[in-house]
C-alpha cells in the first residue's frame, strides 16, 4: 500500500516519535530547548529537589530577555530588585547545571526567538520548544516549535522528550501579490482579523501560498510569530531554497558535508501535494491593506483605511458588551477614521518586528523626516547582532536623526516586565504581538502596526497610512 499523504507537520512529527501510549499520547523527542530567565527558575529547582541533571544541556541554551534593562548603561545600572533576581537566578542556574548561556554583556544576547534562528539553533525539521508562546516564531524555518509550561520545561529538561497530543493541521494559504506599503505584519493581522483568536485552536497552521513564498525569513518569522494569537498550537512555512540559504553558515548550523546531507532532508519535508489539512483557509494577498488593531485583541483589527466599529450594530448581547468595553478603553469613539489618531509613543521592536529587515523598513521612512513634538519613539532591535548590522549599515543615524531612540536588545516595551513601559493613557503604536488591557504597562493603549507603519505613526504624531508617506 502506498504511504499516505503526509504534511509538514505530520512528517516532523512522525520523525521524533519515541513511543505512542495507548490513549494516542505521544512521547516527542525535542531536539532544541531554549530557556529564559521568567519560565526556568521553578524548572531548574524542580531538578534541584530531585536530585536531577539534564539529559542533554548541549540541546540547550539560557538567554535573558524579558527582564532586562535596555538602556546603555545597563551593565552597571541598578535593576529593578525583582529583574535582577530573575537574571541573578538563571545565572546560577546554568551555571550549576552546565547548561550554555548568552550573558548580558555578551553581543550575541537578545530576544530568545531572535537569536535561535540568527544563531543557526533553530532548524528546520527539528523540534524545538521553549517556556514562551511565541515559540511558533521559529516554525519559519520549518521546524516544529512551541511554548511550553514551567513543569514541561522541567520534563525537557530532565528527559528531553515532552508528553504531547497531534494536532490538527490547517492550512492559511496567502496567494497573489501583497500591495505596496504592506508587510508580513499586515499579512498575519489580516488573517488574524480573518479567522480571529480562536481560529487556530487545537491546530498547527501551515502558511502557504505564493504570497508567503515570496517573504525572506523575517517576514516568515513575523507571520509565524503570531500565530500564537490565532489560538494555534504552533505555526509554520515549509523549507525552501530562502529558508537553506538563510541557514547556512550560522554558528551552530550544519556545516559542509553535514549541511548538504541535512539540505536533502529538509527538501523531502514540504507537505504532499495530496496531503489533507483538516481546516484550509485562502486569502487574496491583494485585498490585504496597511493594517491597525483599533481594540484590546489582535483580532480587532482593520486597514488603516478603516473606522472603529460600533458596537450598537452587534447583535450578540455578549459580543456588544466586549466591543464596548474595547472602544471605551481605547479612548476611541465608534465610527472614527483610525488614520488621524494620535499617539503619546512608538515602540519598534519584540520578536515580531525586531530583525535587521524590520529596523531597514523604520528607517527607510525615518530617513529625512524627525519624529513628531511629544511623542517618545524607541527602536529596539531583537539583538545585539542585529544592533551591529544595523549600526554597520547607519540605520542607527538615521534613527537617531530622526529623533528615535536607539536602544540595546531586549523585549522592552512589548511587555511591561522591565523599565520600558507605557504610563496610564498612554496611546502607543506597537510592533510588537499582544495589544491586551497593560500590556505595554498599566492603562497603556497598544495599536498594532507594522514596522513602517509605526514609523509613520513616529514622524507624523498620527496613526499614519504608510502609503502616503512613501508616495
Ligand atoms: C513571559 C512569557 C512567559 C510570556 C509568553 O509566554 O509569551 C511573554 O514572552 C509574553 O510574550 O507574554
Ligand atoms: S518580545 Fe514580547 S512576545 Fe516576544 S518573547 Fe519577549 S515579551 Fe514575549
Amino acid at each position: 500500500m502506498a504511504n499516505a499523504p503526509r504534511t509538514l507537520f505530520d512528517k516532523i512529527w512522525a520523525a521524533h516519535v519515541v513511543e505512542t501510549l495507548p490513549d494516542g499520547t505521544v512521547l516527542l523527542y525535542i531536539d532544541r530547548h531554549l530557556i529564559h530567565e521568567v519560565t526556568s527558575p521553578q524548572a531548574f529547582e524542580g531538578l534541584r529537589a530531585a536530585g536531577r541533571r539534564l539529559r542533554r544541556p548541549d540541546a540547550t541554551i539560557g538567554v535573558v530577555d524579558h527582564n532586562v534593562p535596555t538602556s546603555a548603561d545597563r551593565l552597571t545600572a541598578v535593576n529593578e530588585p525583582e529583574s535582577a533576581l530573575q537574571i541573578a537566578t538563571l545565572e546560577r542556574n546554568v551555571a550549576e547545571f552546565d547548561v550554555p548561556y548568552i550573558p548580558l554583556a555578551d553581543a550575541r544576547q537578545g530576544i530568545v526567538h531572535v537569536i535561535g534562528p540568527e544563531l543557526g539553533l533553530s532548524l528546520p525539521g527539528v523540534t524545538l520548544v521553549c517556556g514562551d508562546s511565541h515559540t511558533s516564531t521559529h516554525g519559519a524555518l520549518g521546524a516544529l516549535a512551541f511554548g511550553i509550561g514551567t513543569s514541561e520545561v522541567e520534563h525537557v529538561m530532565a528527559t528531553q522528550t515532552l508528553l504531547q497530543k497531534p494536532a490538527k493541521n490547517m492550512r492559511v494559504t496567502v496567494e497573489g501579490t501583497l500591495p505596496v506599503g504592506c508587510g508580513a505584519k499586515d499579512i498575519v493581522l489580516a488573517i488574524i482579523g480573518q479567522i480571529g483568536t480562536a481560529g487556530g485552536t487545537g491546530h498547527v497552521i501551515e502558511f502557504a501560498g505564493s504570497a508567503i513564498r515570496a517573504l525572506d525569513m523575517a517576514g516568515r518569522m513575523t507571520v509565524c510569530n503570531m500565530s500564537i494569537e490565532a489560538g494555534a498550537r504552533a505555526g509554520m512555512i515549509a523549507p525552501d531554497e530562502t529558508t537553506f540559504a538563510y541557514v547556512t553558515g550560522r554558528q551552530f548550523a550544519p556545516k559542509g558535508e553535514a549541511l548538504e546531507q541535512a539540505i536533502a532532508w529538509w527538501k523531502t519535508l514540504p507537505s504532499d501535494a495530496d496531503a489533507v489539512f483538516d481546516k484550509d483557509v485562502t486569502i487574496d494577498a491583494a485585498t490585504i491593506a496597511p493594517m491597525v488593531t483599533w481594540g484590546t485583541n489582535p483580532e480587532a483589527v482593520v486597514p488603516i483605511t478603516g473606522t472603529v466599529p460600533d458596537p450598537a450594530d452587534e447583535p450578540d448581547p455578549e459580543r456588544r458588551a466586549q466591543l464596548q468595553r474595547m472602544v471605551d478603553y481605547m479612548a476611541l469613539t465608534p465610527g472614527q477614521k483610525l488614520a488621524g489618531t494620535p499617539v503619546d509613543v512608538v515602540f519598534i521592536g519584540s520578536c515580531t518586528n525586531s530583525r535587521i529587515e524590520d529596523i531597514r523598513a523604520a528607517a527607510a521612512i525615518a530617513r529625512g523626516r524627525h519624529v513628531a513634538p511629544g511623542v517618545r519613539a524607541l527602536v529596539v532591535p531583537g539583538s545585539g547582532l542585529v544592533k551591529k548590522q544595523a549600526e554597520e549599515e547607519g540605520l542607527d543615524r538615521i534613527l537617531l536623526d530622526a529623533g528615535f531612540e536607539w536602544r540595546e536588545a531586549g523585549c522592552s516595551m512589548c511587555l511591561g516586565m522591565n523599565p520600558d513601559k507605557l504610563t496610564p493613557g498612554q496611546r502607543c503604536a506597537s510592533t510588537s504581538n499582544r495589544n491586551f488591557e497593560g500590556r505595554q504597562g498599566p492603562g497603556g493603549r497598544t495599536h498594532l502596526v507594522s514596522p513602517a507603519m509605526a514609523a509613520a505613526a513616529a514622524v507624523t504624531g498620527r496613526l499614519t497610512d504608510v502609503r502616503e508617506l512613501a508616495a
